[in-house]
């Protein structure tokens, strides 16, 4: 269980943050809204590589404390523009990666063999990572990010930059991994969400203007259609001008 309580960020003086609050279960929570929302800021202040300036988070009750070995072991996270190491094989960079979070060298053999499996790897094992394709590459970003099995998954854009065929591999990977954690994910495509997340929080300008089920979008996008657009779409967009000072 993942709580935010009335977060707020500033880079200098542009407040990126605008009080955020929010809680977290168990499933695929998509993080919604378009660029410069904030969407990347939330995850880095939650996972600590932003320190927070205002308000606070727990997970499972504790605040967070990204120094702590246990959060290493807790959380897990793919930045939008992640670096791997491409003259390693792939089993070299989740070695890597299972170390930095905490697994033990009799736990890393297992935890690599069930990642491969999981994210469709297994063949590229002893592969050096500048040979895979973008969807292999983005595969093993996840993989990297999932390896120690985190209760806690915060994936910045984890389908940017994939073919429609691999945005579904990706999907159903997702769907997969949230049968066991908290899976959440930024997009600014509205079918990532509609494929894949039980509940979806709409952001924009810094705020939460929308945090419900994907069921509960579909009903704001038919009380709103737009011509040409589906139902999700329409809720989005509805769901971006609910905040107060929205322009
Ligand atoms: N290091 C930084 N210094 C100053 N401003 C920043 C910095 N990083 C982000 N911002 C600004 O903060 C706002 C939120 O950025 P953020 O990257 O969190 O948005 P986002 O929703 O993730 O967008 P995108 O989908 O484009 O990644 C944007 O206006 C951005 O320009």
């Amino acid at each position: 269980m993942l709580e935010i309580r009335n977060l707020h960020f500033s880079y200098r003086n542009f407040q990126a943050l605008n009080g955020i609050s929010t809680t977290v279960g168990s499933g695929v929570y998509g993080l919604l809204g378009p660029n410069g929302a904030g969407k990347s800021t939330l995850m880095k202040c939650i996972v600590g590589m932003l320190p927070l300036q205002n308000g606070e988070v727990f997970v499972n009750g504790d605040p967070i404390d990204s120094a702590n070995a246990e959060f290493k072991r807790i959380l897990g996270y793919l930045p939008q523009h992640f670096e791997v190491m491409d003259f390693s094989s792939v089993e070299r960079n989740l070695l890597y990666a299972a170390w930095a979070h905490g697994l033990n060298r009799s736990e890393c053999s297992a935890a690599i063999a069930k990642i491969l499996q999981i994210t469709d790897l297994a063949d590229k094992r002893q592969s050096l990572v500048r040979s895979l394709s973008g969807g292999m590459r983005q595969r093993l970003g996840i993989a990297c990010a999932l390896v120690h099995r985190p209760r806690i998954a915060l994936l910045d854009e984890p389908t940017v930059g994939l073919d429609p065929l691999q945005r579904a591999g990706i999907r159903n990977l997702l769907a997969e991994l949230a049968k066991e954690s908290t899976i959440i994910i930024s997009t600014h495509l509205v079918e990532d969400i509609a494929a894949v997340a039980n509940r979806v929080m709409v952001m924009n300008a810094g705020q939460i203007s929308f945090d419900g089920t994907v069921d509960d979008l579909e009903i704001l996008g038919q009380k709103n259609p737009t011509p040409g657009f589906n139902t999700l779409e329409c809720g989005y967009q509805a769901a971006l001008s609910l905040i107060p000072n929205h322009e």
